[in-house]
């Protein structure tokens, strides 16, 4: 479980108050105008930016002084943080061992993890000569190894198009539903969150509303939804 107990974010002339707890295996989107905190938000969460107060919790225990790689923490960012000049199979890899010296279980781990996300055979070329979708793919194959319970995806897919962001959305649940992890998603998309998100909240005017399920939240928009979504 997930808590941020009456953490402020300040950046600035920027502030966002947050107050939520997260069920494990949940899916939360994080939708909201642009400049709202949502990335900020994140970033806190993953211990790249510290709150100016309260405190994030996982597990009942507290993580706020805790530096990224001591969270249970794995991330996701739109340009998928791929290694240019490593093979697939070493970039999922590194999700195993930085020094990427794998013994033969990892290994079969590594080809288990690139096979699930359909890149079997594609483990030696490098990102330059693999599409976008198949970017997307080698990074989602490297959350899967480290199998953190935790992960934090910020519009991973933004660049794709319409069917294949579909396609990696569908595996991005399939992947945290055998991890059995907990996902909050930044999406510009509410199609996105209606697609594969539990929970749904707004991140808008300094604040992030309380978690509600997504159908609910779409059906009776706030005031702040209505207005990010134009009606
Ligand atoms: N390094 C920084 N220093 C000061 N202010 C910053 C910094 N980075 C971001 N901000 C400010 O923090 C606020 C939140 O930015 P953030 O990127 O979290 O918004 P966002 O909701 O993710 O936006 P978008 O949807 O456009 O990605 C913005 O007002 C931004 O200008």
């Amino acid at each position: 479980m997930l808590t941020l107990e009456l953490v402020r974010i300040v950046q600035d002339d920027f502030s966002l108050a947050v107050d939520f707890t997260l069920e494990q295996g949940r899916i939360l989107a994080l939708i909201g105008p642009s400049g709202a905190g949502k990335s900020t938000l994140l970033n806190v969460i993953a211990g790249f930016f510290p709150p100016q107060s309260g405190r994030v919790m996982w597990q009942g225990r507290d993580i706020t002084g805790q530096v990224p790689g001591q969270r249970p923490i794995a991330m996701l960012f739109q340009d998928n943080n791929l290694f240019p000049h490593l093979s697939a199979l070493q970039n999922v890899s590194l999700g195993l061992r930085p020094d990427l010296k794998l013994d033969q279980a990892e290994r079969d781990q590594v080809q288990d993890a690139l096979r699930r996300v359909g890149l079997a055979g594609l483990g030696d070329r490098k990102p330059g000569n693999l599409s976008g979708g198949q970017q997307s793919r080698v990074a989602l194959a490297r959350i899967l190894v480290q199998r953190r319970p935790l992960v934090l995806l910020d519009e991973p897919f933004a660049a794709l198009g319409p069917a294949l962001k579909r396609d990696m959305l569908r595996l991005v649940r399939d992947v945290m539903a055998d991890i059995g992890g907990t996902l909050i998603m930044v999406s510009h998309d509410p199609d996105d969150a209606r697609m594969i998100a539990d929970l749904t909240a707004v991140v808008a005017d300094g604040t992030v509303s309380t978690p509600q399920p997504t159908k609910d939240l779409f059906e009776t928009p706030s005031a702040a939804l209505r207005a990010y979504l134009g009606d």
